[in-house]
């Protein structure tokens, strides 16, 4: 079943097709990659997901309610979740008040000088940080974590908003080869035993094809081809328009569902 359906979406910016006519579903459980080259149009793709930019025509429901045109907050709320950078003023505090306000700001509480955050959901907050392995950090400050371990507290605050869908841009931006596979395999766990459904853009290929089920390829925001690691490597268009011929990697993927 598709938790996420996308039908026709365009996006022009002037003169330039950015988003040209995207049609695709996200499934229930499933982990799927948006790849293709710098400006092929990923992040508006995105951006037209969660409500940051309205399409130009086209429309995009979650669970078979229509959620195009709603503004961020709205489709928030709904259950189309993402992952935010820690800003400066949540690194000043812990790992553990970060996902506390988190789910705050989920369960609609309001901060008063009688509501301590420090007692705030504490149990929740532990078990989120358990789930993502940063339970023995819960009461260091954020601003001291190594990077990939913010990267992991970045995901354990996106899954306080209990989202249906989760999107992620660039998840493994800056970190080290090592650190990527640590944090997609943890996110495809995610994904197998909560039944998040996630779609993820990724600039390196080897994450895609490790962890991804599916793939789909955009290009001068077309999309130019849709299928699992072996269809997209085996595909002709993919390989003259996007990888100029070169051939791709030949790690397997896994199945929907599977722990990688
Ligand atoms: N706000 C905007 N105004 C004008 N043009 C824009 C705007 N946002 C994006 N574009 C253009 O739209 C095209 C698609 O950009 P987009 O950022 O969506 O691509 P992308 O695939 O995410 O690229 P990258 O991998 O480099 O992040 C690009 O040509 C970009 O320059």
């Amino acid at each position: 079943m598709s938790v996420l359906t996308v039908t026709g979406l365009t996006k022009r910016f002037g003169g330039l097709l950015a988003v040209s006519d995207v049609t695709f579903a996200l499934g229930s459980g499933e982990f799927l990659a948006l790849i293709g080259p710098n400006g092929a149009g990923k992040t508006t793709c995105f951006n037209m997901l969660n409500g940051y930019i309205r399409p130009d025509s086209g429309t995009v429901a979650l669970e078979g309610r229509t959620i195009t045109g709603m503004p961020p907050r709205a489709v928030w709320r709904l259950g189309v979740g993402r992952t935010f950078q820690i800003t400066q003023t949540f690194a000043s505090m812990t790992v553990a008040e970060n996902v506390q306000m988190a789910l705050i700001s989920h369960h609609r509480r309001t901060l008063s000088m009688f509501a301590r955050a420090t007692r705030l959901y504490r149990a929740e907050a532990d078990a989120l940080l358990d789930r993502v392995g940063m339970l023995q950090h819960a009461e260091r400050g954020a601003n001291t974590l190594a990077y990939g371990d913010l990267k992991r507290l970045e995901l354990a605050v996106a899954l306080a908003h209990r989202p249906k869908v989760l999107l992620m841009d660039e998840p493994t931006a800056g970190m080290a080869p090592a650190e990527r596979t640590a944090l997609m395999a943890l996110t495809g766990e995610i994904v197998a035993s909560e039944g998040v459904s996630v779609l993820f853009t990724e600039h390196d290929m080897d994450v895609v094809f490790a962890h991804a089920h599916r793939i789909l390829v955009l290009n001068r925001g077309e999309l130019i081809a849709e299928g699992t690691g072996p269809e997209i490597r085996a595909n002709r268009t993919v390989q003259d328009v996007y990888l100029g011929g070169g051939t791709l990697m030949s790690s397997t993927p896994p199945q929907p569902g599977a722990t990688p």
